[in-house]
């Protein structure tokens, strides 16, 4: 039978491109076709700004999306090739589909300092942050490689076990901050010990009754849904001892070389003991033995229980190449143009899948991300529905104006627009405020307009930053002011 629309993906980009065709075409069938047995649903939506946006994630069985919008069906199956030119996609049960518009959806894997190395984890879904999880209570020391999203919530949050932060940069966090940002956040991580944390969970796991049993062997060998915000919220991160915090930052180094312990010990090299902790006892001595070792290009070596590779992700573009011509971006993702048309007749994609190839604004960039999935997978139905009905649709407003909102070291943090002056070269200029312990303001200046900003704490000031940066005002006038927190500056801009 050939439906109209299918969609590949359960993650956010799938459903939400899903759900966004069965409103549109009430009386077509919408099929999704999802490697893993349940899919994620956007709940709670809330416009923030007219770009800041926020809602919590619930991993949900497929039928509570099939009884929501009856016109859906889920089919949970991976897809294992695509036949572009015949319009159909074969799944590992054995069967096929014909579509007359395909989104693919499959989002993205992680891109491992070791593939296939059983000392090297990688965190990408329930199933990979449940395997860490196991590792970790039996664990006195770990490494964590990389220095983006996934370590920055790591290093904060685990606790009773001894973690080396190795990070080829010189400052934490280079995805998201420069260095000053970065020394204000780790100041939070040393003194992170005596705080009182405020917890609050908002990924949400309704799975009753979870299939999770009645997996087959390929199933769970399946990539399933990207983890998103909070996703640690349910998971205790805990090691093997009894003490809160203990993190050593080796700056400025990569991995050169893994051991496994017999190897390590024919080679006669010293590993290094960990640097004393800051709650004073050691934890560890050098003369311990670890099942794994890792040489640094620093010359150190450290022994460690096993590592934890956070360092980015590849699309998951596989299994839809095999005969299939499809321009990939310098990120190995599905090329997409300004309607999210990969470069194949009637193949769209969104999300952590596809690389944006359009022409963007000048304070817009790709990240994957769960807000930017969302946002592609609900303009990838837009396109999809236009091109059908023949008409044409404008690029969406959500790609005027970048923005990611999120939490690390429990501080709230707003990204907006150039946030790290991307791509402005020499002729920039910042503004910073900073209180200590509190708040951390950036603003990225061109020619006297605002082209991004860094927000850490509770500055109350996204809303005025996001409408200075998408106006484009000339503020030469205000200077320093801008940043003044006597003046408010909302009232110069009323
Ligand atoms: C640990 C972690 C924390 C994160 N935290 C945040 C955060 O705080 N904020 C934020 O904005 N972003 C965060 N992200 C990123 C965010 O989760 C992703 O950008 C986003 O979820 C991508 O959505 P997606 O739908 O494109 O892909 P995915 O969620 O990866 O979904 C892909 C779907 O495709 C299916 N699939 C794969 N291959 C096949 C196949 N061959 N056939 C059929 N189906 C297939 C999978 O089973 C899955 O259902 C985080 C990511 C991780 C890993
Ligand atoms: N709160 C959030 O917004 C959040 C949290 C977690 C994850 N995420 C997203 O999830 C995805 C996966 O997270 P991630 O942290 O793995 O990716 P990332 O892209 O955020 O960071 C990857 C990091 O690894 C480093 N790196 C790359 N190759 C390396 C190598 N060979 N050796 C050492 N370092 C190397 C990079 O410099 C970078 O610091 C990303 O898309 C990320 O944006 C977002």
């Amino acid at each position: 039978m050939e439906a109209s629309f299918v969609v590949v993906g359960g993650g956010i980009a799938g459903v939400t491109c899903a759900e966004q065709l069965a409103i549109t075409f009430p009386s077509e069938d919408i099929l999704l076709i999802t490697a893993s047995p349940v899919i994620k649903a956007v709940t709670n939506f809330k416009q923030v700004s007219k770009v800041l946006e926020e809602f919590d994630v619930e991993e949900q069985p497929s039928s509570m999306l099939e009884n929501r919008l009856p016109n859906i069906r889920v089919i949970e199956s991976g897809v294992k090739q695509l036949k572009s030119e015949e319009h159909c996609i074969f799944t590992e049960d054995g069967r096929q589909h014909a579509y007359k518009k395909l989104c693919l959806c499959a989002g993205a894997k992680p891109k491992l300092i070791s593939e296939g190395n059983p000392y090297v984890l990688g965190i990408r879904d329930t199933d990979s942050a449940q395997e860490f999880q196991k590792r970790l209570t039996k664990a006195k020391r770990i490494m964590i490689i990389g220095n983006g999203g996934i370590a920055l919530e790591l290093v904060y949050e685990i606790e009773g076990c001894e973690v080396i932060w190795a990070i080829k940069d010189k400052a934490i966090g280079n995805t998201f901050f420069d260095a000053g940002a970065a020394e204000f956040l780790t100041s939070k991580l040393i003194s992170k010990k005596s705080e009182a944390r405020i917890a609050q969970k908002r990924t949400r796991y309704t799975v009753g009754g979870s299939k999770k049993e009645a997996r087959t062997k390929a199933e769970s060998e399946s990539v399933g849904s990207a983890l998103g915000p909070d996703w640690h919220e349910g998971l205790a991160l805990k090691g093997a001892e009894e003490f809160s915090h203990s993190i050593h930052i080796e700056t400025a180094c990569e991995v050169k070389k893994l051991y496994l312990q017999e190897e390590f010990k024919k080679t006669e090299k010293q590993s290094v003991a960990f640097p004393k902790a800051h709650h004073g006892k050691s934890v560890t001595t050098d003369e311990e033995t670890w099942p794994v070792y890792v040489e640094l290009t620093s010359g150190k070596i450290y022994g460690c229980d096993f590592l934890v590779s956070a360092t980015g992700v590849t699309p998951n573009v596989e299994p839809f190449l095999q005969g299939n011509n499809f321009d990939l971006g310098e990120d190995g993702g599905l090329r997409v143009d300004d309607q999210m048309r990969t470069s194949l007749p009637d193949v769209y994609a969104a999300g952590d899948i596809c690389t944006a190839c359009w022409e963007p604004s000048p304070v817009w960039q790709q990240m994957r991300l769960w807000t930017q999935a969302r946002q592609m997978g609900w303009y990838a139905a837009k396109c999809m529905a236009a091109a059908t009905l023949g008409e044409s649709i404008d690029m969406d407003f959500s790609f005027e104006l970048f923005a990611h909102v999120t939490k690390f070291f429990n501080y709230k943090v707003v990204l907006l627009g150039k946030y790290n002056a991307q791509g402005l070269g020499a002729n920039h200029e910042l503004m910073l405020r900073c209180t200590r312990g509190q708040e951390y303001v950036k603003a990225i200046m061109q020619n006297g307009r605002m082209m991004g900003a860094v927000l850490i704490g509770e500055t109350d000031l996204e809303e005025t930053f996001e409408n200075l940066i998408l106006n484009q005002m000339d503020l030469s006038p205000y200077g320093k002011d801008l940043l003044d927190p006597n003046i408010d500056i909302e009232d110069y801009f009323d």
